[in-house]
């Protein structure tokens, strides 16, 4: 198990070197167990890392018949609305690229949150068996630290039994459905992209830090038998120890 914090000069360098990193996984867990088991992130961060895989020097790198694809956490909104994580994975990946509709699990569906969490759960078991281990889990961090949608202070901070899990998160006024850090853990690679600014002090103290996974839930990542990876910016990066 390792952890490794990459810096660049930019996001366009972070989304470049994810890029590759996302190929060679695919490739790898292809070639070693006859599919690619990856659950995406929202926000904004992402899509460029979506548009460059959609290019053809990465897309016709991977065998996308062999994907399934999942989401790390999801507004609960519909797919066409805006602010909808698979609708923005659609636009700028999902539309351009053979994976079979079957083998896209969209965080989504007309029915109470807390039922579809769990058929969330039992999908992803379906897919990975009880051991429950995605081959990559791609997330993004915010300005305050939370990571998926483990946001501070969230009773879903400290849920060790459900997978996945549901909740009203006020802050936003939204409801939102989201892997539990126990699920995130099991993966055997999770990769981290966040630049600018405003994520800076967020970041200095989830990496460096005292332990407070409450004010900051990103110090939940801890994987269990895999590897981190933080793509970061110089921005980002400037309070962090030179290593
Ligand atoms: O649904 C979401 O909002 C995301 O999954 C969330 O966890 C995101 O990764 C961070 O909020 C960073 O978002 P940006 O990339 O837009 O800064």
């Amino acid at each position: 198990m390792a952890s490794t914090v990459k810096i660049f000069d930019d996001k366009n360098e972070i989304s470049t070197a994810c890029a590759k990193m996302f190929t060679d996984l695919a490739q790898k867990a292809i070639a070693e167990n006859g599919k690619f088991v990856v659950a995406l992130t929202g926000g904004s961060s992402p899509e460029t890392l979506y548009k460059d895989l959609a290019e053809a020097s990465y897309k016709e790198q991977i065998d996308w018949s062999k994907v399934f694809v999942f989401w790390g956490d999801e507004r609960w909104v519909p797919l066409t609305d805006d602010k909808s994580n698979g609708k923005m994975a659609n636009r700028t990946l999902l539309n351009k690229v053979p994976v079979p509709k079957n083998q896209i699990f969209y965080m989504w569906a007309d029915k109470d949150v807390s039922q579809y969490a769990e058929e969330y759960e039992n999908a992803i078991r379906e897919v990975l068996g009880d051991g429950m281990r995605f081959d990559l889990i791609l997330l993004g961090m915010g300005p305050e630290g939370h990571t998926a949608s483990l946001f501070p202070y969230e009773p879903v901070l400290h849920e060790e039994t459900k997978l996945v899990d549901a909740y009203y998160l006020k802050s936003q006024n939204m409801y939102r459905i989201t892997f539990t850090a126990p699920l995130i853990n099991k993966a055997k690679e999770i990769i981290l992209m966040l630049y600018g600014n405003e994520k800076a002090e967020a970041l200095y103290e989830v990496l460096e830090g005292e332990r407070n996974p409450d004010l900051y839930p990103a110090q939940l990542l801890n994987p269990v038998n895999g590897n981190i990876t933080w793509l970061i910016d110089k921005t980002i990066a400037k309070d962090l120890k030179k290593e």
